[in-house]
């Protein structure tokens, strides 16, 4: 047993027994050790969305087991696993809240899975490690702790929502597509601001992406999905000698010619 992430013939079908029933995940075995930093990619529709939905609980698998850090969180719905997991998705309005300020929502990460409520604590020393943490990347906003969080731009909401990934240090960090909406140069902080985080939090990381370049010189491992299943599984001495066009060939072996997006 492991004390990282283990799933057992995980199994999703949307819209079950309906006429536009899609099975999006067929039976995915996959063990991921703590500290392991997984890439995935597939054209789309392979699944990679689904299995960090399944994941996350923000939908429920219709079969098969899911352990995290030795516990069994199968049933757990998605508030409970949020104790445990942080789940960061490609658009930067969804990870913080617009209303509230930096510092609040920092607080609010800072308190998650602790059931500290919505009571943010102000106290200095957690003043000093949000300033901190902000500082790091490089973006002024240890000086905007009061400001309003809907009045930051795209790439500045999308790192500070890694911020807060890292504040409530999970046990499991899920990524889909999060660097997707930024422009090149942002996106490149970003990825640079998770891989510090990953290596600093020390938690499983799962990363969607559509960028095969990122997918292969980031990270500890890639697996590629197909038609809601785990076709390839590459460890790092795999992965580092192949290039971009290497990966495409794989993933056209393994039958899947879906529409790559152009970045990729
Ligand atoms: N909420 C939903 N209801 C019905 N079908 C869904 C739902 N979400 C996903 N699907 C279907 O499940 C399959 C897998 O979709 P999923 O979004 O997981 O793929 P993906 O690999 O993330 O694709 P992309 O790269 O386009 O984001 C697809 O056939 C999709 O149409």
């Amino acid at each position: 047993m492991s004390d990282g992430l283990e799933l057992a013939g995980l199994r999703l079908v949307h819209n079950a027994g309906r006429a536009d029933e899609v099975v999006a995940l067929r039976r995915i075995d996959l063990t991921v050790r703590p500290a392991e930093f997984v890439t995935v990619v597939g054209s789309n529709g392979a699944g990679k969305s689904s299995l960090l939905q399944a994941l996350s609980g923000a939908v429920r698998a219709t079969a098969g087991t899911v352990r995290l850090g030795g516990r069994d969180i199968t049933r757990w719905p998605a508030h409970r696993r949020a104790s445990l997991i942080a789940y960061v998705v490609d658009d930067p309005r969804l990870g913080s809240a617009p209303d509230l300020s930096v510092e609040d929502n920092l607080a609010l990460a800072m308190g998650r899975g602790r059931r500290r409520g919505l009571r943010p604590s102000r106290t200095a020393a957690r003043r000093r490690t949000m300033r901190d943490r902000l500082a790091r990347l490089g973006l002024g906003l240890e000086n905007r702790l009061t400001d309003r969080v809907g009045l930051l731009s795209a790439g500045q909401r999308q790192s500070l929502t890694m911020v807060m990934a890292g504040l409530s240090a999970p046990r499991l960090l899920l990524l889909d597509e999060h660097l997707a909406a930024l422009d090149p140069t942002t996106a490149a902080r970003v990825l640079h601001l998770t891989t510090d985080l990953v290596s600093t939090v020390d938690c499983a990381t799962i990363m969607v992406t559509h960028d095969m370049e990122h997918a292969l010189r980031t990270g500890d491992r890639l697996l590629m999905m197909s038609d809601g299943r785990t076709v390839a599984d590459l460890p790092r001495e795999r992965k580092n000698g192949m290039s971009t066009q290497d990966l495409i060939d794989l993933m056209e072996h393994h039958g899947d010619r879906g529409v790559l997006p152009e970045r990729a």
